[in-house]
């Protein structure tokens, strides 16, 4: 079977640069990303190709040379669900902020409204693909909503989990480690649904990075893949206490350890914590599936590396209060980055947030300074967390656009995202401007401390 018209329900990170690939690499294929957000999909259709809404290296140019050729982005979700032989569905999977499994499970209300949708419209048979992250079994509620429409289409189901990393989205999309299509590979229909993707995606990846497995192990292996780099992380920082204890250096062994094959090299780095929207969502989601089958030590393992990932946020701020003469009451920090890594202007679970947050509820004054996150992003992400009034978070808070303005008079300067610039900055001018002694803490070890220390710096860095 040939699929002639896609549709992606979801314009967001993952659906719009994962269809600006696939209408790139496969130009006899239409592809219709649709979404209810009209302001986003407005933005996907400026003319100006660099106002497109996410920033992402290398995307501008892909959907430049697809757009109206065999890109579209449209608001008519109807149009496109009726149009398309294969539907990919890629909106968001929060963590649920209300009812049964509240602040665990994942929030399925934008799933199963879209298959409900998909339902209601189809005409003629669908592949219907999940893109998004889901709990293992989703396929099972969605087959069931589609199903029992009576309307006599066929469905088969997909899940076709996405790995791509935020700031290096469209390299992984070209270059994938693997590709894994999960379907019902017992019945003809199925292994056609299936070879039916496959086919899509060997445009431009090679035959043997694409792994076809059951729905099920295909749904769980995208929550495991998610859990086991977040378990390194909490793992490296476990380690990078210990450190600081010993006189070991985190660096090092890390790369000790990660000189070993069966170890590896890659997701060794130790840092304030991780963030992004999806390693807690997806570890929560794991928890509570575990939980929800009664096997409470499987769930309590994997709760371990959230709990470590908050200790190491939260140390990392009460040692700036410890190391301020216990107390930063009306002190100035200086925030050198909010996005939750380099090369990116998310700062969905960012831990400079979650950092800021501690240190003004010591009354600590913070001057935030990162290259691409807009000052009203920082503000929403400071005032959802309900801590404080808004106008306590404006009065306590200022945003700059100077890294050299944010240290100015300040009492410490935290670094928080890895920005490449924030190595190359004037630190001695930094130092000058600062009110002594000068504190500077790096949480991402991205400084060197030799020079540091020799400026003048009472410098403390994770994991030394
Ligand atoms: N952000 C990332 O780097 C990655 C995310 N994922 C997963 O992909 C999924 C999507 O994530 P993001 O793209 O980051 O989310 P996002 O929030 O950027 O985009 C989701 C989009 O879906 C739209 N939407 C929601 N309900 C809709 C409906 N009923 N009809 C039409 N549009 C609807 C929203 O308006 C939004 O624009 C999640 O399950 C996430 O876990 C997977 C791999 C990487
Ligand atoms: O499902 C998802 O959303 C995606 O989640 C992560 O991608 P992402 O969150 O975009 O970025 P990562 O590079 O994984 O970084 C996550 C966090 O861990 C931190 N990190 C990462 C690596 C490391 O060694 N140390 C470390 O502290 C980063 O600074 C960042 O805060 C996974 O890497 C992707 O494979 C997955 O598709």
């Amino acid at each position: 079977m040939k699929i002639k018209n896609i549709c992606c329900i979801g314009a967001g990170y993952v659906g719009g640069p994962t269809m600006a690939v696939i209408a790139q690499k496969c130009p006899e294929i239409n592809v219709t990303v649709v979404d209810i957000n009209e302001k986003r999909i407005a933005a996907w259709n400026d003319k100006d190709v660099e106002n497109i809404p996410i920033y992402e290296p290398g995307l501008s140019k892909i959907v430049a040379e697809a757009r109206g050729r065999n890109l579209f982005f449209s608001t008519d979700i109807d149009s496109a669900i009726d149009k398309a032989d294969m539907i990919f569905i890629s909106v968001n999977t929060p963590t649920k902020t209300y009812g049964i499994g509240k602040g665990m499970a994942a929030d399925l209300k934008y799933i199963e409204l879209c298959a409900r949708q998909i339902a209601r419209v189809s005409k003629s048979d669908k592949i219907v693909v999940e893109k998004s992250t889901l709990p293992v079994r989703t396929a099972e509620a969605l087959k069931n909503i589609l199903d029992n429409t009576g309307n006599g289409v066929n469905y088969q189901i997909l899940s076709n989990p996405e790995f791509l990393a935020e700031g290096t989205a469209v390299d992984d999309l070209l270059s994938p480690d693997r590709v894994l299509i999960g379907g019902d590979i017992d019945t003809k229909k199925g292994k056609e649904a299936v070879q039916a993707l496959v086919d899509v995606y060997t445009h431009w990846v090679p035959n043997e990075r694409i792994l076809t497995t059951n729905v099920w192990s295909s749904e769980l292996s995208k929550l495991t893949a998610n859990a086991f780099l977040a378990q390194r992380v909490s793992s490296i920082n476990a380690m990078s206490e210990l450190c600081e204890k010993t006189g070991a250096d985190v660096n090092e062994v890390a790369r000790a350890v990660g000189m070993d094959s069966r170890i590896g090299p890659k997701f060794l780095k130790s840092s304030v914590g991780f963030g992004g929207s999806c390693f807690q969502k997806d570890i929560l989601n794991l928890v509570y599936i575990a939980k929800s089958f009664g096997l409470y030590e499987v769930a309590d393992y994997w709760e371990q590396v959230i709990i470590m990932n908050d200790h190491q946020k939260r140390r990392f701020a009460a040692n700036i209060v410890k190391t301020l003469f216990n107390t930063v009451s009306g002190k100035k920090i200086a925030f050198l980055g909010w996005a939750f890594k380099k090369d990116t202007n998310d700062t969905r679970e960012s831990a400079s947030i979650y950092v800021a947050d501690y240190l003004l509820n010591e009354q600590a004054e913070i001057v935030i300074y990162d290259p691409k996150v807009k000052e009203e992003q920082i503000y929403a992400d400071l005032d959802y967390l309900n801590s404080r009034t808004e106008e306590e978070n404006r009065k306590r808070v200022s945003v700059v656009k100077d890294p050299y303005e944010a240290g100015k008079e300040a009492h410490a300067i935290a670094v928080l995202t890895e920005w490449d610039e924030f190595r190359t900055l004037d630190w001695k001018k930094l130092y000058e401007d600062m009110l002594k002694p000068a504190f500077l803490f790096d949480g991402r070890r991205l400084l060197d401390r030799k020079t540091k220390e020799d400026i003048g710096f009472d410098f403390y860095a994770i994991g030394s």
